[in-house]
């Protein structure tokens, strides 16, 4: 679905280059949902942006739904949907004609594009704001309206730049319900990039790590967090004076790694804290410990950030 090659942009500010983005190749197969990650600045918004013919890349090539984003761009865009960061809605219009327009625009009959609009309208909660001017809605609302007109044509591949920026919680998950349901029904492709750790996590089958312009990781949520230390298993005891006894057990499990006897508990790292878990109160059992409790704590994505870059992608997203 996706194919590029080297592709790169720089950008020219006084006398000064930037190189926003130093060559990637990303290869997205169809149907898969795959998250862009990386700090402020990492150039994923100018990799969108030249993935969806709005930038023009400076060396390499990239082909989008099967066509050449140099050579061919309007077959890329009516191929795609893509909902960027301070995308516009031109005024003037009312919010049902709005989106029915852009769904006329992408070629949908006219009964089509009013039912579609109705339901996006619905899902993203609109309704109430249907008959309104585009140009009197608010902030919240008006970012919502952009994500229906992203979705009205159900684009085999939807670019997503910062989706939930702007929206309270429950629209998020509203959007995030519909974009996953997409996905569902139509087997939409999807690249995305988001601030929120978390749904890169839950959405995404693949996760590019983007830094300083160059790809420096990449692999499901799962493999890109198995490379991290690994996760933390903490055994909590019920007797405080077994502490070292559980630590020398903990230390003999293979893999495990950071042994940390703690006031009344044992915590280490392995690769695989689910399997580990069993074994090691097991092994604490016919010592004759006796625990309160265990606790398996996976890496997160931001934890595969700090192991990479020694900078946590939290500083800078707050
Ligand atoms: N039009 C431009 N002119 C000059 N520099 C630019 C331009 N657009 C982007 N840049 C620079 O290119 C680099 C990458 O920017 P980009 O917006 O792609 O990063 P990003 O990873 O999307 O960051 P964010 O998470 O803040 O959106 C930054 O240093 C940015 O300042």
């Amino acid at each position: 679905m996706i194919h590029t090659t080297g592709l790169a942009r720089r950008f020219h500010s006084g006398r000064q280059t930037v190189h926003a983005v130093r060559g990637v190749d990303i290869d997205v197969a169809p149907g898969e949902v795959v998250g862009l990650l990386g700090p402020n600045g990492a150039g994923k918004s100018t990799t969108l942006r030249m993935l969806t013919t709005l930038l023009a890349p400076t060396a390499g090539s990239a082909t989008v739904a099967g066509y050449d984003i140099r050579t061919d761009p309007l077959a890329v865009r009516r191929r795609i949907g893509s909902i960027g960061q301070g995308n516009g809605s031109f005024d003037g219009l009312r919010t049902r004609e709005e989106l029915q327009a852009q769904g006329r625009f992408y070629g949908l009959d006219r009964h089509t594009a009013r039912r579609r609009a109705d339901e996006l309208l619905q899902r993203l909660q609109l309704s109430g704001q249907a008959d309104r001017d585009v140009a009197k809605l608010s902030g919240g609302q008006r970012r919502r309206l952009d994500v229906a007109m992203g979705l009205i044509h159900r684009p085999p591949l939807l670019f997503l730049d910062e989706p939930s920026a702007g929206l309270d919680p429950h629209s998020r998950s509203n959007l995030w319900e519909h974009v996953t349901g997409m996905r569902a029904e139509h087997g939409t492709t999807i690249v995305m990039t988001t601030h929120y750790l978390e749904e890169v996590d839950a959405a995404a089958q693949r996760v590019i790590i983007i830094d300083h312009g160059r790809i420096i990781a990449e692999g499901t949520p799962d493999q890109l967090k198995s490379k991290v230390s690994g996760d933390l298993v903490t055994v909590e005891l019920a007797d405080p004076g077994d502490r070292s006894a559980a630590a020398t057990i903990a230390a003999g499990i293979p893999t495990a790694h950071e042994v940390a006897p703690g006031r009344d508990a044992v915590s280490f790292r392995v690769s695989h804290g689910d399997t580990v878990t069993p074994e090691i109160v097991r092994a604490l059992d016919a010592a004759g410990i006796r625990l309160r409790g265990t606790q398996v704590q996976r890496p997160t994505l931001d934890d595969v950030f700090l192991s990479l870059t020694g900078r946590s992608l939290r500083e800078d997203h707050g």
